[in-house]
């Protein structure tokens, strides 16, 4: 659960990450870690192994190599204590079809047995302007609804970890304004959150520290603003990125595909 009051205790912890799917190598030696109240933006190409690295961490399939910690569990697939303080929201939520939006809630509260889940299912369904639909079935709802559900079902339990599979994804900027701004007021009560998106501007403005991929492996992990002052020229972390690619791509023609240096 979230602590009151902000530590600088590690929560993340990832040593060696690697995963194979069959003989292909998507993620190939991922290390980093994060402190209580980090908000960290993971980004790069399509396929550069975002999504894989944050289904390893959450536990939901196993690494084909590596340690990785999470609140100081060691993470496995069958953990109990790990899926109490962790929660991952993938871009495409798999909801219950016989639910609605306030059963969802609920029945997550049931399970994680939320002191006055009640109560606080019907704020997350204010905050995340859900009330018109509070009432609806899972199926009848939009993407972006969907998207907007999933969020709040991971934010009732607390949980002092947030991986987000490219949340943005659907959203209306309404919607987006209230995803960053709980963002920046769950990391201020200590939660650590993983960001994953193509939104730069986004990532900008709510992260404090920045991973990059390309092919399986960190090209760079650090704070944002370091990361600008790499690239002097560059007006926003949008266009350091863009250096940031065009000098990989220089130096590495044969991987042109739209990286990262
Ligand atoms: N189940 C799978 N079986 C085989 N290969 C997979 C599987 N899932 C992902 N991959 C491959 O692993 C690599 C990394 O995929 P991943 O989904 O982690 O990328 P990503 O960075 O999240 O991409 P995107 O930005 O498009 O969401 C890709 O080359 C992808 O094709």
């Amino acid at each position: 659960m979230i602590e009151s009051a902000m530590t600088e205790a590690t929560m993340i912890e990832v040593n060696g990450l690697r995963k194979l799917y069959d003989d292909y190598l998507a993620v190939d030696g991922v290390s980093f870690s994060l402190r209580s109240g980090s908000v960290c933006g993971l980004v790069g190409a399509n396929g550069a192994g975002k999504t894989t690295t944050m289904r390893c961490l959450a536990g939901l399939m196993p690494a084909t190599d590596g340690k990785m910690t999470v609140a100081g569990h060691a993470v496995s697939t069958d953990s109990i204590e790990l899926k109490k303080c962790l929660a991952y929201v993938p871009d495409d939520p798999p909801l219950f079809d016989d639910l609605s939006v306030r059963e969802h809630l609920h029945f997550i509260g049931r399970i994680y047995r939320v002191e006055g889940y009640v109560e606080k299912s019907q704020a997350l369904i204010t905050q995340f302007d859900l009330i018109a639909k509070a009432d609806a079935g899972a199926t009848t709802l939009s993407r972006g609804m969907r998207q907007k559900l999933a969020i709040a079902c991971a934010y009732l339990y607390d949980p002092s970890v947030l991986l987000l599979d490219e949340p943005m994804t659907g959203l209306d900027p309404p919607g987006i304004r209230i995803l960053l701004d709980s963002i920046r007021q769950r990391a201020a009560k200590g939660a650590t959150v993983i960001l994953s998106s193509h939104l730069l501007p986004m990532i900008e403005e709510v992260c404090t520290d920045l991973m990059m991929m390309r092919q399986g492996v960190v090209d760079y992990f650090g704070n944002v603003s370091d990361l600008r002052n790499r690239h002097p020229e560059s007006t926003s972390l949008e266009s350091a990125y863009f250096a940031a690619t065009q000098l990989h791509e220089q130096a590495n023609p044969s991987q042109a595909v739209g990286v990262l240096a």
